[in-house]
């Protein structure tokens, strides 16, 4: 037995008449991208200064107006890569970067050195206000504490004179969600004062998850009690800072959105200390699944992977939401069936809405493709070889035909595993297209007979066909071409044949389009039905081919029946 008993309740405030609960996302927060720090800072191996501004020029081409650049006064590296962001004005017009400090006055100091030249900055100084670490790292008491975050901000505002730019404050009592609510409120209260924030002049009120504590509803319940007990919420931005320590980074954010945050901060793919920062796709994406203008561009998340995976060096999971190499992909076979007649109808019906079972987000809305939707293996049943059949080769089989081709790939699936879409392409025209023995098409004929009066028909069809090794030239008459090569064969003694299905339609579009033809024959006298597809510029000829191959399918089962 594991020893629960170590750990205990994580104890918070009462909020019965909470309103969060109600509320709906309607609008994206501001958004903060802090991958170049937080997540950074939690590399195994750090992003070196060409990865962090491959990874900042990706964050501006996405839409962050926000960008937390690094902790400048921490190491050379991260002062470098704010200085050549400024020397070579790397900075677009309408991005602010962000730079995060301890409040240490040589650290405030030495960051204040690596933001001249800006116009303007965001200076974030945070100092942990929590229970455990008031104690156990700081040992203050928590007026010390609370002088440590107004010292810090004085100093701040002090510096602000000798900087050409504008300094937009933030403070974060760090591991605010272990602080007392209360005093949590009177210390960025007393932070604001000193800084004379006003609805003019607002302080960024940063509310970090730094370790993630308790179900997303208490984080949720954190913001709207000190929303509401801020002496003045108007002179403040709201932002949240989670991490995912319990892999509820999301939930918490999207609850802590509706309890009142104005602004969030997190990471691409939830990069960050521990089990991450709060992932920014996920939380943009599930807004825009929503109809909410998420406004950040994930329109081609491959790219973005890529960037992310090149320069943290870590790795996006094949399940990950909306980026994942899985996540595009049904194995199961109810689950292709379902997906295949959904995508049909929301194509044929030309919603407006994307409504298509099992798949939340159409894959073109982030530039994925829907050939890897489905994905063939033993669990995979006809809708999905269907699927394949149609989506990437062109050919609509007749729904009745689907079973039999399916139960030939998962003989496959079942003894080699997974059957990549080229290998069911190759089998479909091994045991259909190209399946020529023992008879083989050579040319035929369709005449129009109409108006010779001494025949009740109108077509005369002349087949010429290879039959185990000989020529054989053959004739049949009908009222169409279809009647008239069925006739064909029947009087030649061929194991002919009821036909009981029939479809066609065009390969490819153009002058030089090739039709497939679709037949079904039963061979006379017995229950034995064989499915057959010829392919060809003519119609006449591809149906041909098509009886000739259900033909020889239906040989192979009466030899097979032997
Ligand atoms: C939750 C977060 O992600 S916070 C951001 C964390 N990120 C980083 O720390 C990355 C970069 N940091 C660093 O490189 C280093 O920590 C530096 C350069 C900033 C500072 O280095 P050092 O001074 O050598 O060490 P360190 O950070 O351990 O400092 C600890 C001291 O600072 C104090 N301190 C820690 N945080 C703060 C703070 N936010 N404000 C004021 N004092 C602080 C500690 O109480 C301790 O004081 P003590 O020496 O009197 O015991
Ligand atoms: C510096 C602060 C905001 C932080 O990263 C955290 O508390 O997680
Ligand atoms: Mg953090």
């Amino acid at each position: 037995m594991m020893n629960y008993q170590k750990y205990k309740r994580f104890e918070t405030i009462s909020l019965p008449d909470r309103t969060w609960p109600d509320k709906h996302i309607e609008k994206a927060p501001i958004w903060c991208s802090v991958d170049l720090r937080d997540g950074n800072q939690a590399l195994v191996t750090p992003m070196k200064i060409e990865e962090k501004v491959e990874m900042f020029q990706t964050l501006v081409d996405l839409g962050f107006k926000e960008i937390e650049v690094g902790f400048p006064s921490a190491s050379q590296i991260e002062y470098d890569f704010l200085r050549l962001l400024i020397e070579e004005h790397l900075i677009p017009d309408d991005v602010t970067v962000q730079v995060l400090t301890q409040c240490r006055e040589h650290l405030i100091r030495r960051t204040f050195e690596a933001l001249k030249g800006l116009d303007k900055a965001i200076v974030h100084i945070y100092n942990s206000t929590s229970i455990l670490q008031r104690d156990v790292v700081f040992n203050k008491s928590k007026e010390e504490i609370k002088k440590i975050a107004t010292d810090g901000c004085q100093l701040v505002k002090d510096l602000c004179g000798e900087f050409d730019g504008k300094v937009i404050l933030e403070y974060s009592p760090e591991s605010f969600t272990g602080t007392e609510m209360d005093y949590a409120v009177e210390v960025c209260d007393a932070v604001m004062d000193v800084w004379g924030a006003t609805p003019d002049n607002k302080v960024i009120i940063n509310l970090p998850a730094t370790v993630e504590m308790d179900t997303p509803n208490v984080y949720a319940d954190q913001i709207e009690y000190v929303g509401r007990h801020f002496k003045d919420r108007n002179r403040m931005i709201l932002s949240i800072h989670p991490h995912n320590d319990r892999g509820t980074g999301v939930a918490a954010t999207e609850l802590a959105l509706l309890a009142g945050a104005d602004r969030v901060e997190g990471t691409l793919f939830g990069n960050g200390e521990r089990t991450g920062n709060v992932d920014i796709v996920t939380v943009a994406m599930n807004m825009f699944v929503q109809g909410v203008d998420p406004k950040l561009d994930f329109s081609h998340i491959n790219d973005v992977k890529h960037v992310y995976e090149k320069c943290t060096k870590m790795e996006v999971g094949p399940r990950q939401p909306y980026a994942g190499q899985l996540v595009f992909t049904a194995f199961s076979g109810s689950h292709q069936d379902a997906i295949n007649k959904g995508i049909h109808k929301y194509r044929e019906r030309g919603s407006k809405y994307w409504e298509v079972p099992y798949l939340p987000i159409d894959p073109a809305d982030v530039n994925r493709q829907y050939e890897p939707i489905v994905r063939i293996n033993s669990q995979s049943g006809k809708g999905g070889v269907a699927y394949v059949m149609d989506t990437i080769f062109g050919y609509h089989l007749p729904k009745a035909m689907q079973a039999d081709f399916a139960s030939d790939v998962q003989k496959i699936s079942e003894a080699e595993g997974e059957v990549s879409p080229e290998r069911i392409f190759d089998t479909f025209n091994k045991d259909y297209i190209e399946n020529e023995q023992p008879l083989k098409f050579v040319s035929q004929k369709l005449i129009d007979i109409s108006e010779d009066s001494s025949n009740d028909f109108e077509r005369e069809a002349i087949i010429k066909l290879n039959d185990h090794g000989n020529i054989r030239i053959i004739e049949g008459y009908g009222n169409g071409p279809i009647d008239a090569a069925k006739d064909a064969f029947n009087r030649n003694g061929y194991p002919y044949m009821h036909l009981l299905d029939y479809s066609e339609h065009a390969l490819t579009s153009g002058s030089s389009s090739k039709a497939a033809a679709y037949v079904c024959l039963r061979a006379k006298g017995t229950s034995i039905t064989e499915w057959g597809v010829g392919v060809h510029a003519n119609i006449t000829t591809a149906t041909i081919k098509a009886m000739i191959s259900a033909m020889n399918r239906i040989y192979k089962r009466l030899d097979d029946s032997k």
